[in-house]
C-alpha cells in the first residue's frame, strides 16, 4: 500500500495536510498520533470510503479508486455493529460473498476459532459485548484471504488477553507476507508488533521510520541539587532538556554518548551542581512520541 501527498478538508477544517507513506508485504506498521490527528481519515481515504481532496492511492499496485484492488483488502473499522439478527457465522459468510472470494465453511470456523469466538460462533451477534463485536469484527477483516489488512483501534474494547490474541494475530499476518496498518492508542502495542511506524500530528507526518530509526536516540536521566541557569544552558547544549524537581533527562545526540556524557557531568560539577545519580537509558516509544508531540507543538 502506498500514498502521497492525501489532503482532506472539512469545511474550514483541514484534516489531513500531505500525507505520504508506504506499508509493504510482510510488514507491519503502526499510526500513532493524537486525538484528531487525522487518522481515521487518511485510513478512510486509503480505502475509498472518504475521497481525497487531493493525492495518489495505490493498493496492492492498483489504483485505490478500483474496486478490484479492494477485493484483497480486510478492514477492521473503528466503529462497526453488524447485523444483529445474524449469527457471528453468517456474518462471516456474508463478508466472504461481498468479497468475491471463495473461503470454504471450514476455514470460516478457523477464523472464528483464531480470534476466540468458536464457542459463539451460533449465536446471535446482537447479544454480543463489545469485546466480543471487536472480535467478530476482526475475522471479518480477515476471512477473504485479504493481502493487506487495516486495523482501526482493533483492541480498545478487548481485555489483555484479547491484546495478546490480536498481537499473535497480527505477527502471524506478517509471517505469511500480509500487509498489515494498526491504528491504536495502546503505543506499547505499537511498539510490540510494528516494524515502524508514522506519527501524524494536525494532519501532517511529524516523524516516521523503523522503531530502530525513531527510538536510536538515547537520552540521560539525571538527579542534581543545586541547578544554575549556566548549568541549564551547559545541559540544553547537550540535548532537549525534561525537568520535574531533581529529576532532569537530557536528550543524548545519535552515536555520541560516549564523549558527550562524562563532558556533561564534568562541567556541571565544575559549575557547583551536586551529581546524585547518572544514568544513560534508551526511550520508550511513548517517551518519543510525547517529545515529537511537545516540540511540534512548542
Ligand atoms: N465527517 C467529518 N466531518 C467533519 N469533520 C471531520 C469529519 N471526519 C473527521 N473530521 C475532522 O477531521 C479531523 C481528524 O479526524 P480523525 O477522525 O481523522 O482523527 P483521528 O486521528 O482518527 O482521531 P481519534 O484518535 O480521536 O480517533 C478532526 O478535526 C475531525 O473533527
Amino acid at each position: 500500500m502506498w500514498c502521497s501527498g492525501l489532503r482532506k478538508r472539512y469545511g474550514k477544517r483541514t484534516a489531513v495536510d500531505g500525507v505520504s507513506f508506504s506499508v509493504g508485504r510482510g510488514e507491519v506498521v503502526g499510526l500513532l498520533g493524537p486525538n484528531g490527528a487525522g487518522k481515521t481519515s487518511v485510513i478512510k481515504m486509503l480505502l475509498g470510503l472518504v475521497r481525497p481532496d487531493d493525492g495518489e492511492v495505490l493498493l496492492l499496485g492498483r489504483p485505490g479508486r478500483d474496486p478490484r484492488a479492494r477485493e484483497r483488502v480486510g478492514y477492521l473499522p473503528e466503529l462497526f455493529r453488524y447485523q444483529p439478527w445474524l449469527t457471528a457465522a453468517e456474518v462471516l459468510t456474508l463478508h466472504v460473498r461481498l468479497s468475491g472470494a471463495r473461503v470454504p465453511a471450514a476455514e470460516q470456523a478457523d477464523v472464528l476459532a483464531r480470534v476466540g469466538l468458536a464457542a459463539r460462533s451460533g449465536d446471535r451477534v446482537g447479544g454480543f459485548s463489545k469485546g466480543m463485536q471487536q472480535r467478530l469484527g476482526l475475522a471479518v477483516a480477515l476471512v477473504a484471504r485479504p493481502e493487506l489488512v487495516v486495523l482501526d483501534e482493533p483492541t480498545s474494547a478487548l481485555d489483555p488477553l484479547g491484546r495478546v490474541d490480536v498481537r499473535d494475530v497480527v505477527l502471524d499476518l506478517r509471517e505469511r507476507g500480509v500487509a498489515v496498518l494498526l491504528n491504536s492508542h495502546l503505543i506499547g502495542e505499537v511498539e510490540r508488533v510494528c516494524d515502524r511506524v508514522v506519527i501524524l500530528d494536525r494532519g501532517r507526518v511529524a516523524a516516521s521510520g523503523t522503531l530502530a530509526e525513531l527510538l536510536g536516540q538515547r537520552e540521560l536521566r539525571l538527579r542534581l541539587d543545586g541547578l544554575t541557569p549556566a548549568a541549564e544552558a551547559r545541559m540544553a547544549a547537550v540535548g532537549a532538556v525534561t525537568r520535574t524537581g531533581r529529576e532532569v533527562t537530557v536528550a543524548l545526540p545519535a552515536g555520541e554518548e560516549d564523549a558527550v556524557v562524562p563532558a556533561l557531568v564534568a562541567d556541571l560539577v565544575g559549575l557547583g551542581v551536586r551529581v546524585h545519580a547518572v544514568e544513560p537509558v534508551r526511550i520508550s516509544l511513548e517517551e518519543r512520541l510525547l517529545g515529537i508531540l511537545r516540540e511540534e507543538h512548542a
